[in-house]
């Protein structure tokens, strides 16, 4: 059975960000995910999902100084401290939030970075994450890594599937899982449901989006419907995020999830 989780940091954004939730559950979704929580207090969004009765299905470590074009700690040397004291905050929400899953954002490489300074990041990324898989088994929790095209986000260290295939096969923790946003995978490395299967079992998280506009998934290049029937005969229980930008008014541009319970109406 294919689940619907709104990103209430893309979808939804004519209403303040905790409306957000309300607005989700009247459209159908039953989860709801989002970049970050950290701007609201842990009570207050305990509320909203209950309120709501969604289930809160991922968020992520505060990222550094996202202002400043910071976008994640993992990868970063020299800033493991701030990375721990992350992994910490992440949990305190996650477990306020009966979440999951939090994703470890890898962070943005040097411009120009030479062979010396990708393989600091690239054991910086293992020591850290070998550090954030053991703090979330403590209390249940999964940590995801995803790789993000790097045309949205030039130099990000976690780009390619196989790359991020290595990775969680280095730290080689269980409960360290892959991210699959389609979208991205779409603009990197193509070959979308081959990606699906032979990355099946490390997959804790998928995301859809159209490609290369992100507006729904019926919208561009990728055609969705051979996916999610792909999806299905897998056998994929876990949940699919909406993360895209909707062309126009996010319930009008619903009609694409119909099949799987989203009203537009
Ligand atoms: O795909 C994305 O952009 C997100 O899933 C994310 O976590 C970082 O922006
Ligand atoms: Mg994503």
């Amino acid at each position: 059975m294919i689940r619907l989780a709104a990103n209430l940091s893309m979808l939804f954004n004519e209403h303040a960000f905790i409306d957000r939730f309300g607005a989700a559950a009247d459209a159908g979704f039953k989860g709801v995910e989002y970049l970050f929580p950290y701007a609201f207090a842990a009570d207050d969004l305990q509320r909203a999902l209950k309120e709501t009765q969604l289930e809160q299905v991922l968020f992520n470590l505060p990222p550094g100084d996202w202002e400043a074009g910071e976008r994640g700690l993992a990868s970063l040397p020299g800033r493991e401290g701030e990375f721990r004291d992350s992994v910490v905050e992440a949990l305190r929400y996650a477990e306020a939030l009966n979440c999951p899953r939090v994703h470890a954002m890898a962070g943005v490489l040097p411009e120009n970075a030479d062979a010396t300074t990708q393989a600091d990041h690239h054991a910086t990324y293992i020591r850290n994450l070998r550090f954030a898989a053991s703090e979330a088994a403590k209390v249940g929790r999964e940590i995801l890594i995803e790789p993000i095209n790097t045309r949205d986000m030039p130099g990000f260290f976690l780009s390619r599937q196989a790359q991020a295939m290595a990775v969680l096969e280095e730290v080689g923790a269980e409960n360290l899982k892959l991210q699959f946003d389609l979208y991205h995978c779409q603009i990197m490395d193509g070959d979308l449901i081959r990606h699906l299967e032979r990355q099946f079992s490390a997959i804790g998280h998928i995301q859809v989006a159209g490609v290369p506009e992100r507006h729904e998934p019926n919208v561009g290049e990728v055609h969705y419907p051979a996916i999610f029937e792909r999806l299905s005969a897998l056998g994929y229980t876990g949940w699919i995020g909406c993360e895209y930008r909707p062309k126009e008014e996010t319930r009008a541009g619903l009609g694409w999830g119909e099949a799987w319970g989203l009203t537009t109406h």
